[in-house]
């Protein structure tokens, strides 16, 4: 299968700046990436590269096959959404006359602005200047720009910022459905919880550097963070193995485990009558985010005091 996106070895330094250090990617058709780090990790540098906005100061990217930065590459680009970082507008325009606008600039027939806008609950306030918009609107607003055209490859700054949880679910709702129409997906943000069960892969950046590529599954088994079994009863039997791990609650017990140690440890516990709940938490994406970005941001913030 061809990858949408491969990077090889690839590095920008803007001037003095090493943005980014050797990186490599591919990405395949219906996947979705997720992309975390920092201020200042090199996420957008990796974005740019990607539309072909920035040329690499080494290495090779290659979307849809081809060098993003060729002129010639414009049938591919018609097959690319991009939704910026604090997208902004001309304010004078009404939400329908704005994507309209862009729906010319990429080629795309204007009736598909009416579907789009009504997709993404606009549909009401189309006929509205955008500068009476909400923040979260103009959020929507700028979604629907990137999904002109049904494109093949979306790439996503931020995405969620301003949306309230209810505008954010849909927002991951249709991702999901574009995922399933064989839409590949880099997503980047700094809102990591709800972003979970929507992607396929996390890519974990900072200072420049991938500290952490896979799935959620492949990063705690890399990161051994202990997941936390909570067991509520009476008269509970815990195994010796794990004693020094195990805080006793009032209505109950809470202990620290090892990937390998969940099912022994569950079954050990569930065969005990006197159990009247159970339940587990595994590592959450903010913790392996934690975990992995802990050394770069410690010494971002000596260098801010
Ligand atoms: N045009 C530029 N000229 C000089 N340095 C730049 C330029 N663009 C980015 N940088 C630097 O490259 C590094 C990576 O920046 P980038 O914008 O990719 O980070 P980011 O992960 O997207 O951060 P944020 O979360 O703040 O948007 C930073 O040190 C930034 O200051």
């Amino acid at each position: 299968m061809t990858n949408i996106v491969e990077l090889i070895g690839v590095e920008k330094r803007y001037q003095s700046v090493k943005a980014l250090e050797p990186l490599d990617l591919a990405l395949q058709e219906g996947e979705i990436l997720g992309l975390f780090g920092h201020n200042g990790a090199g996420k957008t540098t990796t974005i740019k590269l990607i539309l072909g906005l920035i040329k690499a100061s080494a290495g090779s990217v290659r979307v849809f096959g081809q060098d993003p930065t060729f002129s010639e590459s414009r049938r591919e680009r018609q097959q690319l959404g991009f939704l910026q970082e604090n997208v902004s507008f001309y304010d004078q325009l009404t939400g329908l006359e704005v994507l309209r606008y862009f729906a010319r600039l990429k080629g795309i027939q204007i009736s598909e602005c009416h579907r789009l806008l009504d997709q993404v609950g606009l549909k009401a306030a189309s006929g509205r200047r955008v500068k009476t918009y909400s923040k979260g609107m103009r959020q929507r607003l700028g979604l629907a720009q990137a999904l002109l055209g049904s494109p093949k490859l979306l790439l996503l700054d931020e995405p969620t910022v301003g949306l309230d949880p209810l505008a954010t679910q849909d927002f991951y709702h249709r991702i999901a459905e574009l995922k399933e129409q064989g839409c590949t997906v880099v997503l980047c943000s700094h809102v990591l919880p709800g972003v979970e069960k929507y992607i396929d892969r996390a890519m974990i950046m900072g200072k420049g550097k991938v500290l952490a590529q896979g799935s959620l599954n492949d990063l705690r088994q890399q990161a051994e963070l202990p997941l936390v079994l909570n067991v509520k009863g009476a008269g509970l039997q815990i195994p010796e193995s794990i004693q020094s791990r195990v805080t006793v609650l009032e209505d109950g017990v809470s202990m620290h485990l090892s990937l390998q140690e969940k099912m022994p440890v569950m079954q050990y516990m569930l065969a005990q009558a006197g159990v009247t709940d159970i339940d587990l938490h595994l590592p959450s994406l903010e913790d392996l985010y934690t975990h992995y970005t802990r050394t770069c941001v410690g010494h971002e913030m000596e260098g801010v005091l």
